[in-house]
């Protein structure tokens, strides 16, 4: 095959930042994606629907001029969050989702969740009144936990009984990285739990992280597991489960955070993802299931109508930028400077 044309597809997880990286990164996803779901990790973090429409309306601006694009918003869920703001954020029209971040799990986590049942129980009641998604960054933050367990144990801990106190939540479990999690979700009832995947849980494990010396831009988290884990994400995407859909988790952070004595998670993804699904899709022979991931399950899920217009694939190699340089510093882009097969081509 030397062509490939999708449904426009969307991206279910990406970090968009704000202000210079914001202006700097949006064309990257605009250019491939109809929507996405935004994150809404910036500091301070976006915990109300004023702040949202605000995010929103900076996300507009920063589009170049006749790009078509829609920011669906999220809201950070803190030990705080009032059921009101559920309501508030529902009606508002714009907001699509809230984000569970652990305390302490993840890049701007700080002010998550300490106690999900003790703290938040009204707020996830309201949230299924409301059919308002609930997205999980799916650690435990125990320091006590090896890095390595801190999705397992979450599952079995956190998400498990979630799903059992509350079966009508509908729960995202983003950026899965485990044969557990792939288990686990199969084992949910589809159309209410799902899970988001990113290229770098398809593509690499955890020896990539220090191969021929310490990889920095290779660090995110949830970070990346062994050969066998990646081997069960990629056999749950390519199964045209529709449990499973696209979420890159783009998530830039400038060089020199990344390449630093002490290294921020996140991998910049947005301007590769879609060539980098496609590798995973073909090397597995299941090209045929690559639109459904891409374009079908995300918006089946979230209950809003598939994109109508159309991007196609074109065999065409392409070598990815060593790095994209800008005013505020540089971003290096997955697969940094290596050749990738699949050229995605504007909208038809
Ligand atoms: N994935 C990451 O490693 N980092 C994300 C946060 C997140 O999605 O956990 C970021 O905002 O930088
Ligand atoms: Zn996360
Ligand atoms: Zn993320």
């Amino acid at each position: 095959m030397e062509e490939i044309s999708l449904v426009r597809p969307d991206d279910w997880h990406l970090h968009l930042r704000d202000g210079d990286v914001l202006e700097a990164v949006v064309s990257h996803s605009a250019e491939h994606f109809g929507r996405a779901i935004v994150m809404p990790n910036l500091k301070p973090p976006v915990t109300t629907t004023a702040a949202a429409v605000a995010y929103q309306n900076s996300i507009f601006k920063a589009l170049p001029k006749d790009t078509v694009f829609t920011p669906l918003m999220t809201l950070y869920l803190t030990d705080n969050t009032h059921p009101d703001e559920i309501k508030l954020a529902k009606r508002s029209g714009v907001i699509y989702a809230v984000k569970l971040y652990p305390a302490g799990a993840t890049t701007n986590s700080q002010d998550g969740v300490t106690d999900l049942f003790g703290k938040c129980l009204p707020v996830l009641e309201e949230m299924v009144e409301q059919n308002m998604p609930l997205l999980v960054h799916g650690e435990v933050t125990d320091p006590e936990v090896d890095i390595f367990d801190r999705e397992k144990i979450f599952i079995d801990t956190i998400l498990r009984p979630l799903i059992q106190k509350l079966p009508k939540l509908k729960v995202v479990m983003e950026h899965i990285t485990t044969q557990d999690a792939v288990r686990f979700i199969e084992s949910c009832e589809e159309g209410t739990v799902a899970a988001t995947v990113t290229p770098q849980h398809l593509l690499l494990n955890r020896n990539s992280l220090f191969q021929g010396g310490l990889q920095p831009h290779n660090y995110c988290l949830p970070v990346l597991k062994r050969e066998i884990h990646r081997q069960a994400i990629v056999s749950a995407v390519t199964s045209g489960n529709k449990r499973f859909f696209l979420g890159t988790d783009s998530a830039p952070h400038e060089r020199k955070r990344k390449e630093s004595s002490c290294g921020c998670a996140g991998i910049y993804s947005a301007p590769v993802a879609l060539s980098l699904y496609a590798k995973v899709f073909e090397e597995a022979d299941a090209l045929d299931k690559l639109e459904a991931f891409t374009s079908f399950n995300g918006p089946d899920f979230y209950g809003l109508p598939r994109n109508s217009s159309k991007i196609k694939l074109i065999r065409s190699p392409w070598k990815v930028p060593e790095s994209y340089t800008y005013a505020f510093g540089e971003l290096i882009p997955m697969f940094t400077g290596q050749t990738l097969e699949w050229l995605p081509s504007s909208s038809i």
